[in-house]
């Protein structure tokens, strides 16, 4: 646990504050003036918001990086700065990971805002909307030319960006494909990174899981100490790397054996399966179902009983647990980034990842 955070002391909070994303993938800002803004509530940022509450010590970390708070490399890098800095929060014992339904940006000066699928106006504060006008704009697979209408604002308007029922979507697959090998690089660091921070943390940790959580999003609720679910039809959970034709790390795959057990843990890795909340339940990968209106409170709820427990008894109880498998990430690290950037980099890799983004966008339309 002391290696993990002495490894994370790299990350200085005046050098990773300045890399904070200005730009998504999804072309969305977040301009200087909205993040100075955010910078007065320091438990904010573009992506993620914390709230902390000193009475009870619990923090509350909602992501909401829209459309499905897919894990890129700026998202990845806020994350460990939020939990780095909860862990050196004395007054924070514990931690509830979850996702928001809804995700506001400010817009200031002159701006754009166009009306899609998952974008529409708020709130607009006036004076706003001198000029209307329809814009053409190319669809994302490059093929159509869609009409928009287009609204230009001088000053400052508050735009709503709905997140889809998702708790995370994983690894964002952008980042692992048409990218050069050190970007690569860099990218499976911060994965890294994330993992160790949070499977290390001394926190108490519990995944209030909200909305589907596949790969990536499945580690990052296997990496707490707890998961409570929402139990709704139609979200699934797990490691379904093999179903996108790439190999979950030994990492992934440690954390998962430590979760549910060998067999489960075999069937479930080999197969790619996504479990719904009922059959999550049944083999442990999550530890409670809920109604989805529930799902913080109960997080609350349990955080207290674990945080009824002594923290250096628990502390170093959960060390012991963990402490081999932190280990073994660690003393390969460099290993392990060269084998994912040797392995993503590969063209029937890249062909695999190519065929599942098509197949994401076409089961869309
Ligand atoms: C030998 C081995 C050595 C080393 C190891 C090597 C390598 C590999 C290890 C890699 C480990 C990988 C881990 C991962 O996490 S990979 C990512 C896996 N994620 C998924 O499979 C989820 C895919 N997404 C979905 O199933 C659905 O999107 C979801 C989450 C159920 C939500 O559904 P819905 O609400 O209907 O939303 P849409 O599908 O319409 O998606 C909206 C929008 O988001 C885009 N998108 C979705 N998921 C991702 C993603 N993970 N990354 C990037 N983008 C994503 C989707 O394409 C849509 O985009 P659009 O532009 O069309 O709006």
């Amino acid at each position: 646990m002391a290696n993990v955070l002495r490894n994370s002391a790299k990350f200085g909070f005046s050098g990773v504050l300045s890399q904070l994303s200005i730009h998504s993938r999804h072309g969305r800002e977040c301009v200087s003036p909205c993040f100075s803004l955010q910078q007065r509530n320091n438990s904010t940022s573009p992506k993620i918001k914390v709230d902390l509450d000193n009475s009870t010590g619990v923090a509350v970390l909602r992501m909401q990086s829209p459309p499905v708070n897919s894990l890129s490399l700026d998202f990845l890098t806020e994350f460990c700065i939020n939990l780095e800095k909860l862990e050196m929060d004395k007054s924070c014992r514990g931690l509830i990971i979850t996702s928001v339904s809804t995700h506001t940006h400010t817009h200031t000066d002159t701006d754009t805002v166009t009306q899609s699928h998952k974008t529409m106006i708020h709130t607009i504060t006036p004076p706003v909307c001198v000029v209307s006008q329809t814009l053409s704009k190319v669809s994302s697979t490059g093929l159509d030319i869609i009409t928009l209408p287009v609204c230009v604002c001088v000053c400052v308007c508050l735009v709503s960006q709905t997140l889809s029922k998702v708790f995370s979507a994983g690894l964002d697959i952008m980042e692992m494909y048409g990218k050069s090998p050190e970007r690569c690089g860099e990218f499976w660091k911060a994965v890294q990174e994330m993992w160790l921070k949070l499977y290390g943390s001394n926190m108490a940790t519990i995944a209030a899981i909200n909305g589907s959580s596949p790969a990536g999003g499945c580690l990052m609720s296997i990496g707490c100490d707890y998961r409570i679910m929402a139990d709704n039809p139609r979200y699934s959970i797990g490691l379904n790397e093999t179903q996108l034709g790439i190999v979950a790390p030994f990492w992934f795959k440690d954390t998962l054996v430590n979760t549910v057990g060998n067999r489960a843990a075999e069937l479930s890795l080999e197969l790619g399966l996504l479990y719904s909340a009922p059959d999550a339940l049944k083999i442990g990968l999550v530890d409670q179902l809920v109604p989805e209106d529930q799902v913080l409170s109960t997080a609350q709820d349990t955080m207290s009983k674990w945080l009824a427990v002594p923290d250096h008894a628990r502390q170093i109880t959960k060390s012991m647990m963990r402490k081999q498998t932190i280990d073994k990430l660690l003393s390969n690290r460099e290993a392990d980034i060269t084998n994912f950037v040797s392995f993503i980099t590969k063209d029937s890799i890249q062909r695999s990842l190519r065929m599942y983004l098509e197949m994401l966008k076409s089961r869309k339309a």
